[in-house]
């Protein structure tokens, strides 16, 4: 056997969607994959040459990046948080809709006129980079999940978060004072690995045809 390819993608809420996606690619994860009781993270496919693994969503980026994985799925708001120079996003898998907002608690109106601000995110590039384009100097504190109850919590004025339904938002007294950025899930690739394995540019053209006729449909 050739080589084993990787394909990375994340456990959590895109899955549901992307699984399908990728099995119109003819990308299928063995039956073990889908047993919730599984520890494993490596899974086999029915591809002889083409494993899974199931990685949190900011580290499907790492592991292509650096080429540990060929090739995988992850939302667009981890692409544009990292940047990495390694990595390319050819396809638009348009699953995983949501976008990144700025909030606050309802009635705080708290980023009149502050040139510098305290925020809680996830993504501290992503929310540093927006301020600055309005000339607004962000201290970020880096949280990895239920941001919305920073603002309660005297931690940070704001958040910096995804929004999808807003109901997390609501729930949490919060409203939204900016849109910053449109998300959704890409299929991602190691621009080495693109260049180098025949394999891989044939599944990027795979991804893409899925993608254009459903648009077209
Ligand atoms: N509310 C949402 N609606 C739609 N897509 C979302 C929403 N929240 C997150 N996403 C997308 O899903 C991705 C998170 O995926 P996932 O839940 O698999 O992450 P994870 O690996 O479980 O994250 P964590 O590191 O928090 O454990 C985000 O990067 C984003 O692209
Ligand atoms: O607008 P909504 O539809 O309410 O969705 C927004 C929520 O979804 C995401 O969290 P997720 O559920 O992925 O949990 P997490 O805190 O573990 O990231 C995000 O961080 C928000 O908390």
């Amino acid at each position: 056997m050739t080589n084993s390819l990787t394909f990375a993608i994340p456990k959590g809420r895109i899955l549901d969607e992307a699984l399908p996606v990728m099995e119109r690619a003819r990308v299928v994860p063995e039956d073990a994959f889908h047993d919730k009781a599984n520890r494993s993270l490596t899974f086999a496919t029915t591809r002889d040459d083409m494993r899974l693994i199931r990685v949190r969503a900011f580290d499907v980026a790492t592991f292509v990046a650096h080429g540990a994985a060929q090739m995988g799925i992850v939302g667009s708001d981890v692409i544009e948080e990292f940047d990495y120079a390694d990595l390319y996003a050819p396809v638009d898998l348009d699953i995983g809709h949501c976008h990144l907002a700025v909030a606050e608690p309802k009635g705080a109106s708290a980023t009149n006129g502050a040139s510098h601000l305290r925020v809680a995110t996830k993504y501290p590039n992503l929310t540093r980079r927006h301020f600055e384009r309005q000339g607004i100097q962000a201290e970020c504190v880096k949280l990895n999940g239920a941001m919305e109850i920073a603002p309660e919590l005297g931690l940070a004025g704001r958040i910096v978060d995804l929004v999808s339904s807003g109901r997390t938002l609501k729930e949490n007294g919060l409203v939204e004072t900016d849109h910053i950025l449109d998300i959704t899930a890409r299929l991602i690739v190691n621009r080495a690995a693109l260049k180098t394995d025949p394999r891989v540019a044939a599944l990027v053209e795979a991804f893409r045809a899925d993608s254009e006729n459903r648009k077209a449909a």
